[in-house]
C-alpha cells in the first residue's frame, strides 16, 4: 500500500529559525495519526504546509501520490481541515456559512443543506441552524467548524485540537465520528495536546520536538511493554525540563 501523505526531507525556516528540520513522514491511508509535540514544536507549521497555506518550504510533500506543489487545487478537494477556533464569520448563520464553504467545493446546495442539517443534528445544534453565530458559545462554534471540515466528504481530515471547548457529550460524538470516518477508509491527522484522547483514538502516534520527528509508532510500541500513559512518554521523550520544578518556580514567583 502506498502512503496517502508523504513528507520527504521537508524543512521550513522563519527568517534564521529552522522550525521544521528535514521531516520525513509516511502516513498510510485509513489510519488515525495522533500528531503531538510541545508548544512551538512545529505541528501547526506542518499542518499549514499540508493544507497549502505555507508554500515556501524545501523538500517534497506528496498527497495521494502527487506533489502538492503541482496539484494544490486537487489536494484541497481531498483534504478537510478543522482549525482550532478559526475566525468564523460571526454575522453569518451556520446555514449561510456552510453554504459558503460548500460553494468553495462546488457542492450542490441541496447536498449542503442535507448534510449540514444531519451533522448539526448529531451535534445537537440543529435548532441554531438559522441563528447568527455571534451569539454562539465556543463549543457551538467548534461544532460548526467540524461540520465545515467534513461536509465535502474529504479522504483526509486534518483536525487541530478538535475537542477544544466541547462539552462531554460532544467529545463522545467526535470520538465516534473519528471511528466512523476511519471505517469509511478516511485518513485522520489529529493534532492535540489532550494526551488521554490522543492515546485512545490514534492508530499511530507521531511525536515532534523542535522541528524533528522523535517518535512514530503505535502506543503499544511506545510503551515498550510497560503501561505508561502517553503523557509520561511525552514528558520523557521531549524532556522539557523538570515539570515539578517549573510549577514550583511559578508558585514561588508569586511570593517573591
Ligand atoms: N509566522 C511566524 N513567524 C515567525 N515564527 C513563527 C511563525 N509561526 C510560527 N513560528 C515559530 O515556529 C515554531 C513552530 O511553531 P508552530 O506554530 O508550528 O508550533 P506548534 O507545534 O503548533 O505549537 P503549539 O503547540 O504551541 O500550537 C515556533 O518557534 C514559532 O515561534
Amino acid at each position: 500500500m502506498e502512503p496517502i501523505i508523504q513528507l520527504k526531507g521537508v524543512s521550513k525556516q522563519y527568517g534564521e529559525k529552522e522550525v521544521l528540520k528535514n521531516v520525513n513522514l509516511d502516513i498510510m491511508p485509513g489510519q488515525i495519526i495522533g500528531y503531538i509535540g510541545p508548544n512551538g514544536a512545529g505541528k501547526s507549521t506542518t499542518v499549514k504546509i499540508l493544507t497549502g497555506v505555507i508554500q515556501d518550504y524545501t523538500g517534497t510533500v506528496m498527497v495521494n501520490g502527487r506533489d502538492i506543489r503541482e496539484n494544490l487545487l486537487g489536494v484541497k478537494q481531498l483534504i478537510g481541515y478543522v482549525p482550532e477556533l478559526a475566525d468564523l464569520y460571526d454575522l453569518l448563520t451556520p446555514n449561510e456559512y456552510l453554504h459558503f464553504i460548500g460553494a468553495l467545493y462546488n457542492m450542490q446546495d441541496d447536498v449542503v443543506t442535507e448534510r449540514a442539517k444531519r451533522i448539526l443534528d448529531s451535534f445537537g445544534i440543529l435548532e441554531n441552524f438559522d441563528q447568527r453565530m455571534d451569539s454562539f458559545s465556543k463549543g457551538m462554534r467548534q461544532k460548526v467548524l467540524l461540520t465545515a471540515g467534513i461536509i465535502h466528504n474529504p479522504s483526509i481530515v486534518i483536525l487541530d485540537e478538535p475537542m477544544s471547548g466541547l462539552d462531554a457529550n460532544a467529545v463522545i460524538v467526535v470520538k465516534e465520528l473519528l471511528q466512523m470516518l476511519k471505517q469509511d477508509g478516511k485518513t485522520i491527522f489529529y493534532c492535540s495536546h489532550m494526551m488521554d484522547v490522543v492515546e485512545k483514538v490514534s492508530d499511530r502516534i507521531v511525536l515532534i520536538d523542535k522541528g524533528t520527528i522523535i517518535a512514530n509508532d503505535t502506543i503499544e510500541a511506545l510503551r515498550e511493554g510497560g503501561n505508561q500513559s502517553l503523557e509520561s512518554i511525552f514528558a520523557e521523550k521531549t524532556s522539557t525540563g523538570d515539570l515539578n520544578r517549573s510549577a514550583g518556580s511559578i508558585a514561588q514567583a508569586l511570593h517573591d
